[in-house]
């Protein structure tokens, strides 16, 4: 069972030429798949497409066995597939770094209590403590991109698509971050222009190829 499967897509921003036409592709079960092609290929925009945030105009998206259409379908879909997004800035809107991993579990209707004992194990795992209770929009950028994961991660998603994750990190937490994500057990589909971070994160690839106009 494919638990991703994009069949004959055809996507434009109004206004826009085409940016995908006729594009398929599949994510297995436990497999970590790069998309690969040059800037403004249409990377990000497939996986705004898995997430339902954008809607194509023809073809079909299957999540988990199921053809996904409406907005109900895409929230089933976003609980159990977690993005991380190119720029933190879009994913943190909270306070402090323990609202921002605690929002997820308490939407999923965990307690607070519970809430918290997970933001705890996050940033152990991601040896992030030392953030805990700092304000989120002072961070740099390479601390938010390590908090945006372990919201992510905090959601207990099914799989991981990685929108560039490695940006704005020094080397020294660019290695930590590739260890951390070769040893997540999730399905990965990764963007990154970092033909380093895609051999050890997701060393498959499917290339992408720009629309015909
Ligand atoms: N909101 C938008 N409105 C109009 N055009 C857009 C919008 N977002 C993206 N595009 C255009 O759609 C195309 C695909 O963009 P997308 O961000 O998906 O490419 P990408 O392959 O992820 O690029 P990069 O490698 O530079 O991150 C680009 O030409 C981009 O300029």
């Amino acid at each position: 069972m494919a638990l991703i499967a994009l069949d004959n897509i055809h996507f434009s921003y109004p206004g826009y030429a085409p940016v995908l036409s006729g594009l398929s592709m599949r994510l297995e079960a436990g497999q970590r798949l790069s998309l690969l092609g040059p800037n403004g290929v249409g990377k990000s925009t497939l996986l705004r497409i898995i997430l339902g945030l954008q809607r194509p105009s023809q073809g079909t998206v299957t999540v988990f066995d199921r053809a996904r259409v409406t907005e109900a379908d895409f929230h089933e879909v976003r609980r159990r597939v977690g993005l991380v997004f190119q720029d933190p800035d879009d994913q943190l809107f909270c306070p402090t770094v323990t609202e921002d991993i605690a929002f997820g579990p308490l939407n999923l209707g965990k307690s607070k209590a519970e809430a918290l004992g997970i933001v705890d194990r996050m940033l152990t795992d991601l040896d992030l403590m030392h953030l805990r209770d700092r304000v989120t929009h002072k961070l740099s950028g390479g601390e938010k991109r390590l908090v945006t994961l372990a919201t992510v991660l905090a959601m207990e998603p099914e799989v991981l698509l990685l929108d560039e994750p490695t940006n704005a990190l020094d080397p020294e937490n660019e290695a930590r971050l590739i260890e951390i994500l070769r040893g997540l057990p999730q399905a990965v589909l990764l963007v990154s222009h970092s033909a380093e971070v895609r051999a050890q994160v997701a060393p498959e690839t499917f290339e992408m190829r720009k629309a015909a106009q």
